[in-house]
């Protein structure tokens, strides 16, 4: 990715076993960016034996507002 100048990534760690990759397919969510501030709050529940990732609102958000999440970032290296 990084040889390729990938400045976005679409990384989501869902459990210690499971990522979701939407760089090159997914729905609305993939653009929700970071923000300490969230106004939105990510949950992970299991229905029916699945795992479902769910973006829940922590506030009435106004419309043509950004949506963001806290990305919980766990960095990998220096770069
Ligand atoms: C899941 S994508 C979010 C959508 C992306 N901004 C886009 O335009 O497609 C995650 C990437 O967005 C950028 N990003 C997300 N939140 C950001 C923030 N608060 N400040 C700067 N860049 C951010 C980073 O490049 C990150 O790798």
């Amino acid at each position: 990715m990084k040889r390729q100048r990938y400045t976005n990534f679409y990384l989501c760690e869902v459990s210690s076993n499971m990522v979701i990759d939407a760089t090159n397919k997914g729905n609305k969510s993939r653009f929700i960016n970071h923000s300490c501030e969230p106004n939105t709050e990510m949950e992970k529940w299991t229905v029916d034996g699945e795992t479902r990732v769910g973006i829940f609102a922590l506030r009435d958000i106004q419309r043509g507002e950004e949506l963001t999440y806290d990305y919980k970032f766990v960095q990998f290296g220096a770069d």
